[in-house]
């Protein structure tokens, strides 16, 4: 077991803190149960730094395996005491690169991930994530509410449910979910003064990694106005807009790409170094987020009721001509639809 003074690691000053290493986090995870009957609406996904949400109780650890393969990692459901009310929230946690930070952005299982979430009832999700910063206002260690995203990912990554012979389009002009973006920024901005720095909206540009980019390719990404930078938001959002998950990034920038003076270039240190530093603001904005989420009055929105039934829209190809390797898939994830 290693100790580490979070001191030594940042500016707050926090006490000692244990930090688990990846091999007794999933020895502790096995332990749990691998059922979970209670609804769970709300999920969490965690990035770069964020491997688990320290503070919350852990009820169980699923692994469901999906048509699309298993998920990153286990997923853990976790009993958040709400702070206003005396509810207790089931949440579902997943970690994007997997317990060891083992999985690549382009290896991410993201069509799994999203699918083995909507099994188990989840129907909306805070995702998040470490960028690179494109604009000199937003230092280090903001947080960004993106509203909008440039794909710069090189088509590698699965990023549809719906191919093989089943044909559908949904509408992605605004990648994220304005409902829950709302409940976050609301949140976000009743910590400011207290370490949180938060900037309302932002263009995220998600490039395929996993290298940095160029100098002159950041340079671009500023001139076509983009806010901050990583290369985990696609083909998430995308998945999660198909499967009528309501989705929201919650992004902490670590640096400032490659375009600024003051940077040679980012290194895997400094996005490190500053998320370490600023886990604990990380920590309570989720906290905050999922306390206001568990309210009665946004009941409708965590079950994302605005995107049910949308999917059905959206198919071009009619059921009869449906391939049925296809259909076998789709309805496991959509068992009331089709
Ligand atoms: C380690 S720096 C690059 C890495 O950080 C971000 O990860 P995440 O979005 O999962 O927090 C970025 O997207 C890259 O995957
Ligand atoms: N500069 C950067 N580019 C892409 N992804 C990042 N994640 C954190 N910093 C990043």
């Amino acid at each position: 077991m290693r100790w580490v003074g979070l001191r030594q690691l940042s500016s707050l000053s926090k006490p000692l803190r244990r930090i688990e290493s990846a091999k007794q986090l999933a020895r502790r995870m096995a332990s749990l149960p691998d059922t979970y009957d209670g609804p769970v609406r709300i999920a969490v996904i965690g990035g770069t730094g964020l491997r688990e949400l320290p503070g919350f109780t852990q009820v169980a650890s699923l692994s469901p395996s999906t048509p699309w393969g298993t998920p990153s990692s286990p997923i853990t459901i976790l009993h958040h005491q709400c702070k206003h009310n005396d509810k207790v929230v089931a949440v579902a946690f997943l970690s994007r690169h997997g317990l060891h930070h083992q999985l690549a952005p382009h290896e991410v299982p993201a069509r799994a991930n999203i699918a083995a979430l909507r099994s188990i009832g989840v129907r909306s999700i805070i995702a998040f994530s470490a960028v690179g910063s494109l604009q000199e206002a937003i230092k280090p260690r903001d947080f960004v509410i993106p509203d909008q995203i440039i794909d710069r990912t090189k088509g590698v990554r699965p990023w549809t449910f719906f191919e093989g012979g089943v044909v559908a389009h949904v509408p992605f002009g605004d990648p994220f979910d304005e409902g829950i973006a709302n409940v976050v920024r609301a949140c976000g901005h009743s910590l400011e003064g207290d370490g949180v720095v938060l900037h309302d909206q932002g263009t995220l540009v998600c490039i395929e990694g996993p290298q940095f980019s160029t100098r002159a390719e950041s340079k671009v990404y500023r001139s076509w106005g983009g806010s901050v930078i990583n290369m985990s938001a696609l083909p998430e959002a995308k998945l999660a807009r198909e499967a009528e998950i309501a989705y929201q990034m919650i992004c902490m920038s670590t640096d400032y790409d490659c375009w600024h003076e003051s940077t040679a270039g980012v290194t895997v240190e400094m996005v490190m170094g500053h998320m370490k530093a600023n886990a604990e603001n990380a920590r309570r904005f989720v906290t905050t987020v999922l306390d206001a989420l568990a309210g009665d009055e946004h009941s409708e929105l965590v079950q994302a009721k605005h995107l049910a039934g949308s999917i059905k829209f959206g198919v071009s190809t009619p059921q009869p001509h449906w391939n049925p390797e296809a259909r076998k898939k789709l309805s496991w994830l959509f068992p009331s639809y089709f």
